[in-house]
């Protein structure tokens, strides 16, 4: 199979839609951000002057994704990056007296506030109904930062997540990794035996498989770990725990009836900190870079795509393969007798190194070279 050349894109250089304030289609249900996803978007002048010569990716949705081509090194359009976020930016500390403000999916209490605290430790956090309203929480400026859940140690990949980096324009600016200690909660003076079920995110109730079993308890899945407990005590429900964190269990007072109630004791969530704007790189400390490709088909075409970075001692930290949604499904013979059939794929690849070293810009074009590649974007942790 030929191998196409075509241009490595860097995420850096997109450019950035966003709503003016009065223009915002949201409303506050509860303490919950919550969406209505008007499209009415008004580009700042800023990106309305970066707008791509290259080639125009659409996505399913029918959104694009734009990308600039970069043709010999990776850092030649500095001139026209946005504003790299500083230090300060990425400080927990206000900026202008403003405090970060970091969008998490779930209720207070749920695990991915705990990340945004962990990694602003003095923001201030904003609960949204679901993963796509934390995207959109960002690109509308309502906040600063989201924070997604992108892998875990015991369920792997979440794969939704994936597919949502690429509908949205965010960059990743940062990695936090959570020791993950599930408790289960019950109403003040319930004992762990008069429970008949158990309330929890459908990965939470996975992860203390053991546990729930030994209670013999019906599970029943629920938005988030801290809307369970939310829900247990709001409904005074007696017979009905929650599997969620200590802290869940203060902020909705109920009881710890067990702690550390997860099967594996090293229970890691690994969540992706993203941003309306890019990080600079650079070689101060160790980065990682996050990329995006898809290949041709043909034998040994992802063993020579790998090999750009093992030639280069370049450590890969994360690789997963996603359907190209957008070219879901090649029929090769449609005469329906058993025919093969192949999905486009997408790859997803983190590798440990700074796009400020040249051994990840030659790693890159040496991609370029070779491989039907784009959508590169930046994570540096
Ligand atoms: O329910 C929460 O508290 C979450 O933050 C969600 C979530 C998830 O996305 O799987 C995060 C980490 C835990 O592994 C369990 C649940």
């Amino acid at each position: 199979m030929a191998l196409k050349a075509v241009s490595i894109c860097i995420c850096a250089n997109q450019s950035i839609s966003h709503l003016g304030v009065t223009d915002l289609g949201c409303r506050r249900s509860g303490s919950v951000l919550n969406l209505r996803f008007e499209r009415k978007w008004e580009c700042c002048g800023a990106s309305a002057q970066r707008k791509p010569q290259a080639p125009v990716l659409g996505l399913q949705d029918g959104s694009e994704l734009t990308h600039i081509t970069e043709t010999r090194g990776f850092h030649k359009d500095l001139n026209s990056l946005p504003r790299p976020l500083t230090a300060m930016d990425l400080s927990s500390f206000p900026r202008d007296g403003v405090k970060v403000r970091v969008a998490y999916q779930g209720l207070s209490g749920a695990y991915s506030e705990a990340a945004a605290l962990k990694a602003y430790p003095k923001c201030e956090t904003v609960p949204c109904d679901h993963y796509e309203a934390t995207f959109k929480a960002v690109e509308l400026w309502l906040v600063d930062k989201a924070v997604l859940h992108i892998e875990h140690s015991v369920g792997g990949s979440i794969h939704r997540n994936y597919d949502l980096l690429l509908r949205h324009r965010l960059h990743i600016v940062g990695e936090v990794q959570l020791l993950v200690n599930h408790c289960l909660l019950g109403l003040p003076g319930v004992r762990k035996e008069e429970l008949k079920r158990v309330l929890s995110h459908p990965q939470a109730l996975e992860q203390c498989e053991i546990t729930l079993n030994k209670l013999g308890v019906v599970r029943v899945s629920a938005d988030d770990t801290a809307t369970a407990a939310q829900i247990v005590a709001s409904e005074g429900l007696r017979e009905t725990g929650a599997v969620a964190s200590a802290r869940a269990a203060k902020i909705y007072g109920l009881d710890i009836l067990a702690e550390k109630i997860q099967d594996d004791s090293d229970n890691i969530s690994r969540f992706l900190i993203l941003a309306r704007e890019p990080i600079i790189p650079g070689t101060d400390r160790p980065h990682k870079t996050s990329i995006v490709f898809t290949l041709e088909e043909g034998p040994g075409v992802l063993f020579k795509a790998l090999a750009v970075f093992a030639l280069r001692d370049i450590n890969l930290s994360k690789i997963e393969s996603r359907p190209q949604r957008n070219r879901p499904l090649r029929v090769v013979d449609d005469s329906n007798q058993g025919s093969a059939k192949y999905f486009d794929y997408l790859f997803f690849i983190d590798f440990e190194a700074s796009m400020a070293e040249p051994r990840a810009q030659y790693a890159l074009g040496h991609l370029q070279l070779n491989l039907v590649c784009w959508s590169v974007s930046k994570a540096q942790f």
